[in-house]
């Protein structure tokens, strides 16, 4: 093996999310802000010269061509038609189906180390027209900047966010991302808002219309929103499962986080405009 990369995959919190519309291929028209945290995997990524992509640790539950790391190496060899292949390893971190872009994280950090690696020197915009084959969610983990996302996440402005600490909660059960879309009672007309307007935060636009419906099908979603939202102003990120709240200081965020700790998985993480895998990429 050549000299290997190892990457930071960072998580993403959707600090907003307004669902607008449908479109007609059933997808849903979103408005959302995006920001990057301090918790991350890793990801060791290594060229070969026999065009072997392989994966060389599992992800439990995930098959090995199905994982979005391993189609993210196919899709860019096959695009660059390069004769190179990869040995990747992944140190995972983030729960899986949390709303926290884990995966999508995932294949962003493949395609920007691997064009790094590879030398292909293909832009971030083509880096993220590849992307959103894989996931909506994929290319604001390319660009790496916190962002006002409309389409169904495709359509990116970078925006410069406050950097909270937060506390993220795991409520212990996944979600179905399809199921809560195609509930009858998802709120998807919203009225859309100018991005200035939702640069402002606060209440009523700072709100997660998944929330609703996720409540009603997983009571224990419900329960945790319920009660971290005695402590600070509690949100879903994504379709969930996770839930989070901003706090101002770190051990604000520390004191609350030890007392869900008791009942759920939690995790105090800093809000980033950037994401630590383009700090990283800059080291190399
Ligand atoms: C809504 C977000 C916000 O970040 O939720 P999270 O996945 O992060 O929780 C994402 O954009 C999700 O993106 P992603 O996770 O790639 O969604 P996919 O797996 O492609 O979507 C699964 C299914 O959900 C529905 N879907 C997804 C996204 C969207 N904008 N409209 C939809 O209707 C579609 O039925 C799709 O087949
Ligand atoms: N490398 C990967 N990391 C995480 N999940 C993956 C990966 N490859 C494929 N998946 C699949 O993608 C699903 C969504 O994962 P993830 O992106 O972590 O969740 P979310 O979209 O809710 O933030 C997982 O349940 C898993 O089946």
């Amino acid at each position: 093996m050549n000299a290997a990369l190892t990457l930071p995959s960072p998580a993403k919190l959707n600090r907003m999310l307004h669902i607008v519309g449908r479109r007609e291929d059933g997808y849903h028209a979103l408005q959302t802000l995006f920001q990057f945290i301090d918790l991350h995997d890793h990801l060791t990524l290594a060229s070969r010269d026999d065009g072997e992509i392989q994966l060389s640790s599992d992800i439990e539950g995930v098959y090995h061509d199905d994982n979005l790391i391993v189609r993210a190496a196919r899709l860019l060899q096959h695009h660059s038609r390069t004769p190179l292949g990869a040995t990747l390893a992944i140190e995972k971190q983030l729960p899986m189906g949390g709303g926290l872009g884990g995966g999508s994280s995932n294949a962003a950090t493949t395609l920007v180390g691997l064009n790094h690696l590879w030398q292909l020197n293909l832009p971030f915009d083509e880096l993220a027209r590849l992307g959103l084959q894989l996931g909506a969610d994929v290319p604001v983990f390319i660009y790496g900047h916190s962002a006002w996302a409309e389409g169904v996440g495709e359509q990116l402005t970078a925006v410069t966010l406050d950097t909270p600490w937060f506390v993220i909660i795991h409520p212990g059960i996944s979600v179905s991302t399809p199921g809560v879309f195609q509930d009858p009672q998802l709120t998807r007309d919203s009225r859309p808002i100018t991005m200035a307007r939702a640069l402002q935060g606060g209440a009523p636009e700072w709100r997660n219309d998944c929330e609703a419906v996720v409540k009603k099908r997983y009571p224990p979603i419900a329960e945790v929103l319920h009660w971290l939202a005695q402590h600070a102003p509690s949100r879903l990120t994504g379709t969930g499962a996770c839930v989070f709240a901003a706090f101002e200081t770190q051990q604000s965020a520390q004191a609350i986080a030890q007392l869900a700790d008791q009942h759920w998985p939690t995790w105090v993480a800093r809000g980033l405009n950037t994401s630590p895998l383009h700090d990283a990429l800059g080291r190399y």
